[in-house]
């Protein structure tokens, strides 16, 4: 089985339970906080979060800068562990899996997209959409990579370098990427965060798209409450804790 049902009859996706996260002070430059938690001078970044998200579910991560959302959506993508607490993902629980599994799950379940883009600079669009492909040795990875890039609306762009696309451009290729494995759960992190507003709401017209096309579960950090607003339900992380979890509500189209 892939995880508990919630009440409405739903299945959890993603699970976090108790989650801790804490840091050597001298790491810390913007926000420290010291309470002891860990040893003398430790920071703790996060502090007793616990979330679930329904399968096909959108929820917006929102909160002030400092307070833990990027921090959060790297435990949950297993970029980083929890100094305490439990993750389970579609019924696999992170911290039984060493880091071989971990990644070989991420790259099975998750897709995720960054501000930044993080395309590979020397490899064109085709190639980057073409790397997770690769990874799951799947025989139709061409073809599935014009096809996503197609749907984003690149097909005209496959042999061009990200240096030479636009913002807007690399991150539709960022998006390709992501969803070319159909990935169960997208994480984002201020996909926008780099694009002027037109350019990013394209971009987010097309993420919740491909997010409602492909039932994709998403968690998306993000500074704008429009965009919040177009998830089902919205959970406010302030200084390391989760303070306010919304109700599901109908999203802005
Ligand atoms: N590896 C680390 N070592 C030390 N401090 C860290 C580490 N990772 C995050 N922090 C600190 O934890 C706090 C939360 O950072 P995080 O990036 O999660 O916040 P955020 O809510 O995503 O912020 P923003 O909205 O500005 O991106 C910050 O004070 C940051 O400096």
């Amino acid at each position: 089985m892939d995880g508990d049902g919630l009440p409405d009859g739903r299945t959890t996706l993603v699970e976090a339970q108790d989650l801790w996260l804490t840091v050597p002070a001298r790491a810390n430059a913007v926000n420290p906080r010291r309470d002891g938690a860990a040893g003398h001078g430790a920071l703790t970044i996060l502090h007793d979060v616990s979330l679930r998200v329904a399968e096909g579910e959108a929820l917006g991560v929102i909160g002030p800068s400092g307070s833990g959302k990027t921090s959060l959506l790297m435990l949950l993508a297993g970029l980083e562990r929890p100094t305490r607490g439990m993750i389970r993902i579609a019924g696999t629980t992170l911290g039984d899996l060493g880091e071989d599994a971990l990644a070989r799950f991420r790259r099975q379940t998750m897709g995720i997209v960054f501000q930044s883009f993080q395309l590979i600079p020397t490899m064109t669009a085709l190639e980057n959409v073409l790397v997770p492909l690769e990874l799951a040795c799947r025989p139709d990875g061409a073809t599935a990579a014009r096809a996503a890039l197609d749907a984003v609306g690149l097909a005209h762009r496959l042999d061009h370098l990200p240096g030479e696309l636009s913002g807007g451009e690399q991150q539709r290729v960022a998006l390709a990427r992501a969803f070319v494995t159909r990935p169960r759960l997208l994480l984002a992190d201020e996909p926008t965060g780099n694009l002027d507003s037109r350019t990013g709401a394209t971009v987010m017209d097309l993420l919740f798209s491909l997010q409602r096309r492909y039932n994709t579960t998403l968690i998306l950090i993000t500074h704008d409450p429009a965009l919040a607003a177009r998830c089902h339900r919205r959970l406010r992380v302030d200084d390391g804790r989760v303070v306010a979890d919304l109700p599901v509500r109908e999203p802005a189209s």
